[in-house]
């Protein structure tokens, strides 16, 4: 037959357990018993009575003004482990205590060997309670005077760092967060952060105590803050814009408080799209782990998070609307809004109403630019904008510049979102397509200026062609290649590598190979309508002729906002040294020198 049988525990090992996997470090025995004498008072009813520590390195003790133990109660909780007097019958923590697992005072023996509790409840005798970490306890009297708790330990030999003053009233300034509660350490009162919630205040100094709080704790001063409230999570908080544009892959913790005590800073309370806001919250419901240095991911969180997330997105919204605050808001965030478009529908519609792009009539929104050209054509590179802009103008044609980063994957984006959108890619190859090369008659009239184009550029390893468009002030232009361009720097990366190449650049060979040929070669359009060329067309004089070639190659680099080579800038300057030197012997032959003057 089998008898019942009760578990003994070990209680080093099992503080060692605590110690090594629920805490992070031995100084949350200052937030527990902090913790426990904030509880205690909250049952009595003295919030506003203050509780005092004092500590030496060695001793430490803290005293509060709670409700107290009565001597039938000590042993039973205290020396229980797992045993807390706030939770309900039915094992549901309290509403307005912090405590619930009945093992926070455990944690004294991480620094401590030895707790000694003196408690005394109203109307009640003072009962001593001694514990140890061999476990065993003793109760006896006490010899508290007034109602409340006090709690002694002494360091353990190398746990002295945990009970030195300093240390302590770091840890109490931390953790006592918003509590209204007066906590002293060896006299002197803790100053809480300013609280950033406020009922009693007027408006104005809500404000400043929220802008007060960010730059404490944050340490920047908002561009904006908004109010935040989860009801079913008794939350309130605030938001803070960051007033500086900051990495939208980087996360910074929202900082967390449940019942106005320090949880800590959690990236995860928000999602990562709304890297743009730092917040803080206060909840009375969130569920706090038993280390209390995080929050249970229940479904009341994933309600608060997604709560919190929409209220940011509706803020985002009604920006729209107030063209200052966006203005303010575009100034620091534009291009990390759009880099995050694709996360949701309202960002998406939000970067497609108000963030600016460059384009060939002025900056506009993508929405404005629909409405006036009906289509999104658009360069992905921002040297295909520079050659395109001017040409399309003259035509009438508008052209967006998405070259920077992520501009090209929000067209994308809305295209995907609503397939109605026209849009349309452009390339330099696009331009070339448009003009077309000269007509029959044009060609046949510039074919020698064609082919004497094509040897003067021989060295600029570039093509040349004629073709008619506007502007006519403009003599030519330079149309480069951006994919043929970086194959060819892929063929030389390859060229260069001395010995077998590394997996990456094999991979790089790969694609060099599978690639199709193409003549990546940049390609001089001449402009046939343009005066100067029409005029070359009329000068045989192979050495002038490639003088004002080379000048004209020079002039459409330079408008293409390209570095200019230090070969290119070579060439023309030799080509204006040639024509300079015609210059001067022209002006020779018409006045020649005086023989007079000679003499
Ligand atoms: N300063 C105090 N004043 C009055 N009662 C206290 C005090 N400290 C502890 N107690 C009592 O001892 C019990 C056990 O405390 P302990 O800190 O171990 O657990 P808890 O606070 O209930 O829960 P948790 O483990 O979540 O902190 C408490 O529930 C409380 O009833």
């Amino acid at each position: 037959m089998s008898s019942p049988g009760a578990y003994d525990v070990d209680l080093r090992s099992l503080i060692d357990v605590l110690g090594t996997n629920l805490y992070s470090n031995p100084g949350v025995y200052v937030r527990e018993l902090v913790q426990n004498a904030l509880d205690a008072h909250t049952v009595a009813g003295t919030a506003d009575t203050e509780i005092a520590i004092e500590t030496d390195g060695v001793e430490f003790r803290i005293d509060d003004h709670g409700c107290g133990m009565s001597r039938s109660v000590i042993a039973d909780l205290l020396g229980t482990i797992g045993r807390s007097s706030k939770r309900d019958d039915l094992g549901f923590a309290a509403e307005d205590t912090i405590g619930q697992f009945g093992v926070g005072l455990l944690s004294a023996f991480l620094v401590a060997d030895a707790i000694d509790v003196d408690s005394r409840t109203p109307g009640g005798q003072p009962v001593g309670w001694s514990g140890s970490v061999a476990g065993r306890f003793t109760v006896a009297d006490g010899t508290r005077a007034e109602p409340g708790t006090t709690i002694r330990l002494r360091a353990r030999r190398g746990s002295e760092k945990w009970l030195h003053p300093h240390r302590v009233r770091r840890l109490v300034t931390d953790y006592i967060g918003l509590r209204r509660t007066p906590v002293r350490v060896n006299g002197e009162t803790i100053t809480p952060v300013a609280d950033p919630f406020g009922a009693d205040l007027n408006a104005g100094e809500r404000a400043a105590r929220r802008i007060a709080f960010c730059q404490d704790e944050f340490g920047f001063t908002p561009l904006e803050t908004f109010e935040l409230s989860v009801p079913q999570a008794g939350l309130r908080g605030v938001a803070y814009v960051r007033p500086s544009a900051s990495d939208p892959t980087q996360r910074a913790g929202h900082r967390c408080y449940v019942k106005g005590l320090l949880v800590g800073d959690l990236a995860d309370l928000l999602p990562d799209w709304a890297y743009f806001v730092r917040v803080v919250i206060d909840a009375q419901g969130l569920a706090l782990t038993a280390s209390r240095e995080g929050l249970v991911r229940d479904e009341l969180f994933a309600e608060v998070r997604d709560g919190l997330a929409a209220q940011v997105s509706d803020w985002l919204v009604r920006l729209g609307d107030h063209t200052s605050a966006r203005e303010r808001f575009l100034a620091v965030h534009e291009l990390g809004i759009k880099s995050i478009a694709h996360r949701t529908p309202e960002l998406l519609r939000f970067v497609d109403r108000h963030c600016r792009y460059e384009t060939n009539v002025g900056p506009m929104s993508l929405s404005a630019f629909r409405a006036r050209f009906g289509t999104l054509r658009y360069t992905s590179s921002v040297d295909d904008f520079r050659v395109l802009a001017d040409i399309l103008t003259h035509r009438g044609v508008g052209l967006i510049n998405a070259g920077h980063a992520f501009e090209t994957a929000v067209i994308r984006e809305l295209l995907h979102a609503n397939p109605d959108v026209s849009c349309e890619p452009v390339t330099q190859q696009y331009l070339l397509g448009q003009i077309g090369v000269a007509g029959t008659d044009d060609a046949d009239t510039f074919a020698v200026l064609l082919d004497a184009a094509r040897r003067a550029l021989l060295r600029f390893d570039c093509r040349a062609e004629t073709g008619a468009f506007d502007p006519e002030s403009v003599a030519a232009l330079l149309i480069t290649d951006d994919s043929a361009q970086l194959d060819r720097d892929r063929e030389q990366l390859l060229a260069n590598v001395e010995g077998k190449a590394d997996a990456w650049l094999s991979a790089l060979a790969g694609l060099v190979t599978d690639t199709e040929p193409v003549d990546g070669r940049p390609t001089l359009v001449l402009n046939t309508t343009n005066p100067l060329i029409q005029r070359l067309n009329g000068i045989h004089d192979e050495l002038v002729r490639g003088a004002v070639l080379r000048t004209i190659y020079g002039q459409a680099a330079i408008r293409t906002r390209r570095p200019v080579s230090g070969v290119v800038a070579a060439e023309v300057d030799e080509a204006l040294g040639i024509l300079a030197d015609l210059a001067a012997r022209s002006v020779d032959v018409v006045n020649p020198p005086s023989p007079q003057s000679d003499s």
